[in-house]
């Protein structure tokens, strides 16, 4: 009896295991026009294994809390954690991927891969077999000894993803990473994306404006309200996984598509409204 209550123990705890806790982040910036609030009192927190979005309008803060998980800002209030350990830079269990080009035009797609593990030392054989591994897991195999120029946008971003999960990073942490690509290049990334979160249970938050993208992929969506960016809402999205791309045609998902769009409709109102303000105050 006690071992069984114990294995319950185990299992509930192993369930709820919580890789990324936000604790009301806020962050200002000070700029001519005075004091700005980027992000106000954001909390939010993604389990192991979670898939996580986040999506605003434009200028709700998304870039700004990407930048402070991953370390690159500091001079924010409230806490961020990795597995109960605060951070305070760039930390080694997130792995980042950026919305703007990151590959190394000089190097072929597997020694683009295998970078993280070249810098760490790792002998050449070895690195190769892992930067293979990955190279197959986002569909680049056969492409490995082609260089960035001979690829597509949608491709290159799939060798920064390889790149960054060769570090077997505990949290994938994605800026809009297909921002740039086209609306069917994107639910075919969705695809591969949907793949490897099935095969590495990959903890991910995404942060995207999209709200297709965001459905396809996610367990939860943090709605954030515009300016200053808080948490508006977070949707469960119970489709079932494993999931396809062919997702993206069914009721339910529509149903989630149009209540996130009604959320955001009222936010990006706001920042086209205050956008049109700031306009007119300036021809004035
Ligand atoms: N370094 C900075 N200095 C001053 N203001 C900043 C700075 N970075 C961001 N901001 C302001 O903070 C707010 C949030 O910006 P942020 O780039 O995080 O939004 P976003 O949601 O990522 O926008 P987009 O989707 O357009 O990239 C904006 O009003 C922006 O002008």
């Amino acid at each position: 009896m006690a071992a069984a209550t114990a294995k319950l123990r185990l299992a509930a705890s192993a369930a709820s295991e919580t890789d990324l806790v936000v604790d009301n982040v806020s962050m200002h910036f000070d700029t001519r026009e005075g004091r700005v609030t980027a992000v106000d009192g954001m909390s939010f927190s993604v389990e192991r294994g979670e898939f996580v979005s986040i999506i605003g309008p434009s200028g709700c803060g998304k870039s700004t809390v990407f930048n402070i998980l991953g370390g690159l800002v500091g001079g924010y209030e409230g806490k961020v954690s990795v597995s109960g350990e605060t951070i305070t830079g760039p930390h080694p269990s997130i792995g980042m991927v950026f919305q703007e080009e990151s590959t190394f035009p000089w190097r072929t797609v597997i020694d683009n891969v295998a970078f993280p593990l070249e810098v760490k030392g790792v002998a050449k054989a070895e690195r190769y077999d892992v930067a293979r591994k990955f190279i197959d897991m986002v569909g680049l195999a056969g492409f490995e000894q082609r260089y960035p120029a001979e690829l597509s946008g949608g491709m290159r971003q799939r060798v920064a993803i390889a790149r960054t999960l060769v570090f077997e990073p505990k949290i994938l942490l994605m800026d809009e990473p297909f921002a740039a690509l086209d609306e069917q290049t994107r639910v075919l990334l969705g695809d591969k994306v949907l793949a490897i979160q099935q095969e590495l249970k990959q903890t991910t938050l995404l942060i995207t404006h999209n709200i297709t993208e965001a459905v396809q992929l996610s367990d939860r969506v943090v709605i954030m309200t515009f300016r200053p960016g808080k948490v508006k809402r977070i949707v469960n999205i119970r489709l079932p996984r494993p999931r396809q791309g062919d997702v993206v045609g069914s009721d339910a998902f529509g149903r989630y598509v149009a209540e996130i769009w009604n959320d955001l409709r009222e936010e990006a109102s706001r920042g086209m409204a205050e956008s049109e303000a700031g306009a007119r105050k300036g021809r004035s």
